[in-house]
């Protein structure tokens, strides 16, 4: 069995993305990420620090607008709207959840498609179902990554991915479809769970139940791939999966933390880059007409 190193995995390609960025900066052009945090949950003040500092250490111009808990569903949306328009953030982020009385779907459909570095807009979870993918959501994009690092065979192998949410489940249907996986999608009614789980060639769970798939689920020698942050019962971060069990029958498998956690924030930074890029090419394009 081997560890699929998701931190050391995220470094070389923030090592990479630096070298991008310098290139950039050369021309008088940063890179900027603008995250917006609403209210004080204590798990989203840690991400987006994490953000925040990966940023920083690629050479990314980030910054964090905090806003009240109490802020009204419009406020939020012409914060929002002001940084569509302003040419110095190339990225826009929106820390989920939000508040009960803000439609989370409203707020994602405000931001510019072009500045959506989630990949949450309709538009862009469009392109991707379409084969035509354009921002996609980092923390399947890790995934993909972290597979083709590994060398794992995708093509007509058995996937299955354990939840149907817009930001992990669906995206990652979609992505390890394209990659000619053949793939099925399990969630919370899906019956005889484990015996479906235990068909996986590759097995990738986002369910957010610390420690809930276990050795029976799994088939010998499969690929396991955890998106679960939870905290155990002494309050010890631990994934979906069973590690140390469920690490005896794969072969490969990832670690919480240090897998899927360091790599979506990396594709985050690879998508603002990428956005960044865009939008000069998008102008010399404009003078040119
Ligand atoms: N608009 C939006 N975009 C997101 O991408 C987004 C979001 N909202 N809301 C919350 C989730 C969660 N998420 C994580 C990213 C990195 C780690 C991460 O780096 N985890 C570390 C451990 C961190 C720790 O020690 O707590 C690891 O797995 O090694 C975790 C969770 C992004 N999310
Ligand atoms: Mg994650």
């Amino acid at each position: 069995m081997t560890i699929i190193d998701g931190k050391m995995l995220a470094e070389k390609m923030q090592a990479d993305l630096k070298l991008k960025v310098a290139r950039l900066q050369s021309q008088g052009i940063v890179p900027g990420l603008l995250v917006i945090l609403v209210g004080e949950d204590n798990a989203s003040q840690i991400y987006v620090r994490n953000k925040a500092r990966v940023a920083d250490k690629i050479g990314i111009r980030s910054e964090t607008l905090r806003l009240a808990e109490n802020v009204s569903e419009q406020e939020l949306l012409n914060v929002i709207e002001k940084y569509n328009k302003d040419d110095n953030w190339h990225g826009i982020l929106v820390q989920l959840p939000l508040p009960n009385h803000i439609n989370e779907g409203r707020i994602l459909h405000a931001i510019d498609p072009k500045k959506d570095v989630d990949g949450f807009h309709s538009y862009n979870m469009g392109r991707l179902m379409a084969g035509n993918p354009a921002m996609v959501p980092s923390t399947p994009a890790g995934i993909v990554e972290m597979l083709r690092a590994y060398n794992v065979e995708l093509s007509g192998k058995r996937a299955v991915v354990v939840g149907r949410s817009n930001i992990v489940g669906k995206p990652m249907a979609m992505m390890l479809l394209a990659e000619n996986a053949t793939v099925t999608i399990a969630h919370s009614k899906t019956e005889n769970l484990a015996t479906l789980t235990k068909e996986a060639d590759v097995l990738v769970v986002a369910i957010g139940r610390a420690n809930f798939v276990t050795a029976d689920f799994i088939k010998s020698g499969a690929v396991v791939i955890d998106v679960g942050m939870n905290r155990d019962e002494n309050g010890k971060l631990c994934g979906d999966v069973k590690f140390d069990e469920v690490s005896e029958v794969a072969s490969l498998i990832t670690p919480v933390p240090g897998g899927v956690g360091p790599m979506t924030i990396t594709m985050l930074m690879e998508q603002t880059v990428e956005a960044c890029m865009k939008s000069i090419n998008n102008m010399t394009d404009d003078r040119r007409k």
